[in-house]
């Protein structure tokens, strides 16, 4: 018997964005919306793109889709273009792609983010100049390099037997319920992370983390380290800032849940392929 393994469709690389040929495909991007075609697509091609004489901040060679060298134009602003369409990257996430393809977009739009806020040394005060051959920008003066910022952070799934505990922050949709999420502190290790952000959130006490997967999530530079903790102590208390309501569900009731693309509904279907035998997600 052969086995045929097929390499994914995307894969990032640094790219020089001076050396590009004219089969180059192009994201154009602008605070997390992306330029998109009337057949809905975010890829150009790259004579295209420059036919337009856009307002551009930077370029940045970002690597290969289907076998086609892709390149980020990050804007300065988003002009209106007769026929296309800004579209936000979360609205983009809500329908179902292709995972892939959702992971170049994620990945461009970090680019781009840390593109317009690293243009100027933090230390001397001076415009950076690119590096080539890796993603970072160079001060010409102190010689930091400023590579891109990425925030790490714990998401977890609290269970309790046939129950879930999920919480709204007044950033969700409405009615959508998720899992708990923050960003690790200085110091901290993911574990105590999650046993803090837990208790702070809702006010109970976790044990017995277990990894399960992570996710890149660029709003605007995380990485979600994802994990399961069963429920050890405590009664359900919210901190009013961060979270406006919190539940245990039983896993046959859930309420709506985080939508395709996100490592929150990953945790969620992992428990419920675990504990009722449902198709375990890919
Ligand atoms: N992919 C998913 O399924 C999923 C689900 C939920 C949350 N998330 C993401 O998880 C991340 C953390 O969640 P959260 O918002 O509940 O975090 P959180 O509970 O730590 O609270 C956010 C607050 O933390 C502070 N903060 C501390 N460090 C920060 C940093 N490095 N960057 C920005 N703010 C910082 C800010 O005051 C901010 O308002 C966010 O990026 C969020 O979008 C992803
Ligand atoms: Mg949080
Ligand atoms: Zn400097």
């Amino acid at each position: 018997m052969t086995l045929v393994f097929s390499s994914p469709p995307w894969r990032a690389q640094w790219l020089d964005p001076l050396q590009l040929g004219s089969e180059t495909q192009v994201l154009v991007h602008y605070r997390q919306s992306f330029l998109t075609g009337s057949e809905g697509g975010q890829l150009f091609p790259l004579t295209e793109v420059d036919a337009l004489d856009l307002p551009l901040s930077t370029k940045q060679g970002l690597g290969m889709w289907e076998g086609l060298p892709i390149v980020l134009y990050e804007l300065s602003e988003a002009p209106s273009i007769a026929g296309l369409n800004w579209l936000g990257l979360r609205q983009i996430m809500s329908s179902q792609l292709d995972t892939s393809y959702v992971e170049m977009l994620c990945m461009a739009a970090q680019v781009g983010t840390w593109a317009t806020q690293h243009r100027f040394c933090s230390h001397c005060g001076i415009p950076l100049l690119a590096v080539t051959g890796e993603r970072a920008m160079a001060c010409p003066q102190c010689h930091n390099r400023y590579y891109p910022r990425i925030s790490p952070c714990m998401i977890a799934l609290v269970t309790r037997g046939d129950e879930v505990l999920l919480a709204r922050s007044p950033r969700h949709a409405p009615g959508v319920f998720s899992t708990l999420a923050g960003f690790v502190e200085p110091g901290e290790t993911i574990e105590q992370c999650i046993a803090r952000e837990v208790l702070e959130e809702v006010g109970v006490q976790v044990t017995q983390p277990r990894y399960i997967t992570s996710q890149s999530w660029p709003f605007p530079h995380s990485l979600m380290l994802g994990f399961h903790v069963q429920y050890l102590h405590g009664e359900i208390r919210l901190q009013p800032e961060e979270i406006e309501e919190a539940r245990w569900f039983p896993l046959n009731a859930l309420p709506n849940l985080p939508g395709p693309h996100t490592i929150a509904r990953h945790l969620i279907d992992c428990y419920l392929a675990e504990r009722l035998g449902t198709t375990h997600p890919m």
